[in-house]
């Protein structure tokens, strides 16, 4: 049995059981609602049934793929959404030994969702949805949960999937009136990202569309998402859902009721903890020095793209540039920013012509802030860079100044120490200790 860390003799337990599990952030969510010690328990599908039935040393568990079915199966008795869906992701053993199953990921999504419509949309409520035209994107597990949610605002459900009568072609011809969009399916997820499964221009052509949900939490701006907040629609990643759930199910585990206020303010931390500060800026304005200062500050790894390029294709930047020519370097440059960019955590400083490509945005943005460090011209260091020596500092200020400012969720104007430029930035994002 190959059991996670941390296990508990005989004592109150709490888990996460499923068979290939990776990081999840289940454990530390269930930390801060209070259902502690919490395991990741990965068994083999012929260990299922003895663990869930005989082995009385756990209190609560969450179960993920591939055991849901099993979970429902198991359980002595079942709440009214599991006998609906057949399906289960909470087991409760209760004082007498036998086990309880509910689904709270239906519970956690109709609590994304009612803070959506409330907070985002302006709404009453997720039940002002009655009535509307809502296209649940996918028809597997999540898509059961989320539909089962949805079906209790009243809202007109439409489920896109690749195989059903209802496909992903001509979505803007066949569902004029969609008020939102779900994305259920695993696209967009880490680590091929960012993607998704309905083009940017579908979403653009729903003219209706007030809004955009997405099941997946990582990266947090899946490609659906980001096409949203270009389209300037609020979106929402699925990391509300996901601690939501585990607040509920925590609520179960414990018999407890717990403060709601807590989703919020345990997604914040976690958003805060995992997106990446991602520096732009002029070339020579200070990006490779303030980020390794940003990171020691932040106790983050830090990755300059530059340094990447060089361990990556064994040259650095400007003799690339100097050998191959500017066209070749950004290809290049952008496989970088593709995988440091979908990263979680780090601290990323930037190339200055990483602007001159729009696909690098997205790549950047998926799960980063950008943040653009600014000071006058005449204040950049021009030591081997090729395109400042080539072309002069000021015109490649004309043509990616207006860039940098598109790009930027932050502009900081230099302060003159890197260490104090860290400071502001930190402090800008919210990022230090309270
Ligand atoms: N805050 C700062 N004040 C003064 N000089 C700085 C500051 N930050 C960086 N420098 C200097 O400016 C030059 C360029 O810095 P660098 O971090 O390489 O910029 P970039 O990565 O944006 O091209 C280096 O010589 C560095 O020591
Ligand atoms: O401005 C640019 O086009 C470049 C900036 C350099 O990075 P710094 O901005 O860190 O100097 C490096 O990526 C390359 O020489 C190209
Ligand atoms: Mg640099």
């Amino acid at each position: 049995m190959a059991r996670g860390e941390g296990k508990t003799a005989g004592g109150a337990r709490f888990g996460l059981l499923g068979r290939t599990l990776g990081h999840s952030w289940s454990p530390l969510i269930h930390a801060r609602l209070g259902s502690t010690p919490y395991d990741l328990i990965k068994l083999e599908p012929d260990e299922v049934a003895p663990f869930v039935r005989n082995d009385a040393s756990w209190r609560g568990l969450n179960v993920t793929i591939p055991y849901k079915r099993n979970a429902a199966r198991l359980a002595d008795e079942r709440s009214e959404r599991v006998e609906r869906l057949g399906v289960a992701n909470t087991l409760v053993r209760r004082p007498d030994g036998s086990v309880y199953a509910d689904n709270t990921d239906v519970l956690g999504f109709g609590w994304m969702l009612e803070s959506f419509c409330r907070d985002r949309l302006g709404l009453e409520g997720a039940s002002a949805l009655a009535g509307a035209d809502v296209l649940v994107l996918g028809d597997g597990g999540a898509s059961q949960a989320v539909q089962a949610a949805l079906e209790d605002t009243g809202a007109h459900v439409s489920v896109i999937s690749r195989h059903g009568s209802d496909g992903y072609g001509g979505l803007p011809e066949r569902h004029p009136h969609a008020l939102l969009v779900v994305n259920t399916t695993p696209v967009g997820m880490y680590p091929k990202c960012p993607a998704s499964v309905v083009p940017e221009r579908d979403l653009a052509a729903l003219t209706e569309l007030r809004g955009v949900l997405d099941v997946v939490y990582n990266p947090r701006r899946t490609g659906i998402c980001l096409a949203a907040e270009r389209l300037g629609l609020p979106w929402q990643s699925g990391l509300a859902m996901l601690v939501a759930q585990a607040l509920f199910s925590s609520e179960q585990f414990q018999g407890v009721r717990i403060d709601r206020s807590l989703v919020g303010s345990i997604e914040k931390e976690i958003c805060d903890q995992t997106e990446n500060v991602v520096l732009i800026g002029m070339p020579g304005v200070g990006k490779t020095t303030t980020g390794r200062a940003l990171a020691h500050l932040l106790g983050r790894p830090f990755v300059d793209l530059d340094d990447a390029f060089r361990l990556e294709f064994g040259t650095s930047a400007a003799d690339f540039i100097r050998e191959h020519g500017e066209a070749e370097f950004r290809a290049k440059e952008t496989q970088v920013a593709s995988d440091y960019g979908s990263r979680s955590s780090l601290v990323v400083a930037c190339g200055g012509g990483i602007v001159t490509q729009p696909r690098n945005y997205d790549l950047l943005h998926q799960n980063g802030t950008i943040v653009q460090l600014d000071r006058p011209a005449n204040q950049l260091s021009q030591a081997n860079r090729p395109l400042s020596q080539e072309r002069g500092i000021q015109a490649l200020a004309r043509e990616r100044m207006p860039l940098y400012r598109a790009w930027a969720d932050l502009v900081l104007p230099c302060t003159g120490s890197a260490a104090g430029d860290a400071r502001a930035i930190a402090a800008a994002l919210g990022l230090l200790a309270r």
